[in-house]
């Protein structure tokens, strides 16, 4: 990583558990950079998904499931049993594969993060919807069905909605699983160019099997395999001329 970078998030020696004591990752230690783009790129099942739940806790709903080690956002290792976890799932926040409009509004799924964290009289609440939308370049596409259901609008509508949603309650870090694996090539592109517009003022993390989409979009990517990271280092690099003879066969496609 280049010495000028401010470091957002560093982790350390993380372990993880599902329940049973399933072991799905294994002494990862990376170090994300502030207002970058890093992507997380494996083949199927090792571990991105499990990572990248780690950095909000999101885990935690879930009985059995485990994390050891230290995860450090700012000066905080948010792995610690004092931690204000609705603060930090505000802070760090989050877009699944799937889009996860709630069945309200479009208006209200964005207003629902405010009303949640802030103390806002309505006409700021509607002020900062429309920022968030315009935020997440949908507003001109929704400004015309506010009060209609989120539900109702196209694939690449929604995800670009729940990314309104999460702008909203204001985080400094934005988590990406597979952001655009269920919408189509032309809503992908909108939303790429979307998380280039994020960079300026979040730190993004995404998850990608999409090779083309990491090395388009991400500043720096990070190889996992079997729950470890085995390389990490900026994006460029990695797909020209990575150091280690795994992620090479990975990223030529010679499994996944
Ligand atoms: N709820 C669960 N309970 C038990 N094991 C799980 C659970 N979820 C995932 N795992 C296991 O943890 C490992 C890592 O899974 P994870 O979903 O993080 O991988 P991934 O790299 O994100 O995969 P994909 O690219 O297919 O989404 C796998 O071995 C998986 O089977």
């Amino acid at each position: 990583m280049d010495a000028d970078e401010k470091i957002k998030i560093s982790v350390r020696n993380l372990d993880f558990f599902y329940a049973g004591g399933h072991q799905a990752l294994f002494g990862n230690s990376i170090d994300i950079p502030a207002n970058r783009i890093t992507a997380v790129i494996g083949p199927s099942g090792c571990g991105k998904s499990t990572h990248l739940r780690v950095y909000n806790r999101i885990f935690e709903l879930y009985r059995g499931q485990r994390a050891g080690g230290e995860v450090w956002i700012d000066d905080e290792n948010i792995l610690s049993p004092d931690v204000d976890v609705l603060e930090l799932r505000r802070k760090v926040g989050m877009i699944f594969q799937k889009p996860t409009p709630f069945p309200m509004s479009v208006f209200d799924n964005v207003a629902y993060p405010m009303r949640l964290h802030f103390k806002m009289s309505k006409s700021e609440i509607a002020e900062r919807v429309e920022h968030a939308l315009r935020g997440a370049s949908l507003w001109d596409e929704v400004k015309d069905k506010l009060r209609k259901s989120g539900l109702a609008l196209s694939g690449g509508q929604q995800q670009r909605l729940c990314i309104a949603r999460a702008i909203a309650a204001e985080p400094d870090i934005l988590l990406m699983d597979e952001p655009t694996s269920a919408v189509d090539p032309v809503a992908t592109l909108k939303i790429e160019d979307l998380v280039l517009q994020l960079r300026d003022r979040f730190t993004v993390v995404i998850v990608t099997h999409n090779m083309q989409q990491a090395s388009r979009i991400s500043d720096y990517t990070a190889f996992f395999y079997k729950g470890e990271i085995i390389e990490y280092d900026k994006t460029e690099k990695i797909f020209t001329n990575p150091s280690h003879k795994k992620t090479e066969e990975y990223i030529t496609g010679r499994f996944g």
